[in-house]
Order: C-alpha cells, then sequence, then structure tokens
C-alpha cells in the first residue's frame, strides 16, 4: 500500500494524480486516530482460503459475513453505472472492509483538512475505512481488481453521497477517533 495527497486536475480518475513533487503520506498518518482511522494489513493473498492471519482477524473484529468483487468492465455488470457511482464522494453507516486478491485500485479518503488521499491498494493489501469517513474508489490505470468485501453481519452497501456532516454517524467516527487518541496518551 502506498499513499500520497492528490492534485486537483479533472484528468482521468485512473491516473496516479500525484503532486508535483509528489508527497507521500505514512501509514501511521492514516491509521492515526487522531487523523483518519484507517486501518491496514498485508497478508498472502494466494492463500486466502486457509491463512490463519486472515481467519484471527476476522474473528477479532467479528467479520462473518465474505463476498468477492471483480472490478473491469468485462466482469462487473454494469460496468460504466457503478464505476461513477464508486466515484461519488459517500460515506456508510458500517465500516468499509476490502481485501485486495489480484490487481489494484485506489481508494479516496479525506484527511482532517478535508484534502484527498489517494491509498493505492494492490495483491495482499487489506483495508479497513471508519464508518462515516468520506471516501470513494476508482479503479487504476490497469482497470482491474478483485476484492473480497467482509462485513459484521449482513451487508449493508447503501453510499450516502456527500454531504452527509449531519449524519450520526459522523458524530460517532469523531468521537471515536477523539477517544482513541485520548487512550493512547
Ligand atoms: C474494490 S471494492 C469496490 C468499491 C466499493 O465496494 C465501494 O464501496 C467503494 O466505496
Ligand atoms: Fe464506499
Amino acid at each position: 500500500m502506498k499513499a500520497w495527497y492528490m492534485d486537483s486536475s479533472c484528468e482521468d480518475q485512473r491516473l496516479p494524480h500525484h503532486l508535483d513533487p509528489p508527497q507521500y503520506v505514512s501509514e501511521e498518518h492514516l491509521s492515526g486516530p487522531a487523523e483518519l482511522g484507517v486501518l491496514h494489513w498485508v497478508m498472502n493473498a494466494d492463500e486466502y482460503e486457509t491463512d490463519p492471519q486472515l481467519k484471527k482477524l476476522r474473528e477479532e473484529r467479528g467479520y462473518d459475513y465474505e463476498d468477492f468483487i471483480t472490478v473491469s468492465p468485462d466482469k462487473l455488470p454494469n460496468y460504466e453505472h457503478k464505476i461513477k457511482t464508486f466515484y461519488e464522494e459517500h460515506i456508510h453507516t458500517d465500516e468499509e472492509i476490502r481485501y485486495c486478491l489480484d490487481g489494484s485500485g485506489y481508494f479516496d479518503v479525506r484527511d482532517s483538512d478535508d484534502r484527498w488521499i489517494r491509498i493505492w491498494v494492490e495483491k495482499g493489501d487489506m483495508i479497513v475505512l471508519p464508518a462515516g469517513s468520506y471516501h470513494r474508489f476508482t479503479n487504476d490505470e490497469t482497470n482491474y481488481i478483485k476484492a473480497m468485501r467482509l462485513f459484521v453481519g449482513a451487508p449493508i452497501w447503501t453510499p450516502y453521497n456527500r454531504p452527509q456532516d449531519d449524519h450520526p454517524i459522523r458524530a460517532s467516527l469523531f468521537s471515536n477517533l477523539h477517544f482513541q487518541a485520548a487512550i493512547r496518551l
């Protein structure tokens, strides 16, 4: 996984959109409770069916639901519509948990100053975006990612497009981040 601040150009969303010069974002900055609360693990995607690390993580975090999605023009029905939907800035009322089993793609998240950070996930990367965090997804130039989608209980995929500043899950997100920051002091 690599992450960087994005430029504001309107060019193809599948391009990296680096600043000039590039400004990378560390994993500590992404996961820090004072910042975004984005979690990340690297696992062996070739062994996901039997991987004890994935099993333990799922048990610890209660991820008892799984399914698979391949985002590519020839594999995802209604691809053009879906890719537009994924790229609308939105929140969910639950975590967004994605384990990249093959290919690669970009999850964009807002930092605390509302600047876009682009997170590039590749095979073996698993990320968790906290409930209520503004984000979007796009394929990269390879136009191909296969991901496992995990969930606690029955999945609720509903995206709530921005603005959602008064949505109760936003208040929960901020209080969770502040609480985690306080207990780490
Ligand atoms: C590679 S997962 C597809 C994108 C998605 O599921 C989502 O919810 C984006 O926000
Ligand atoms: Fe989403």
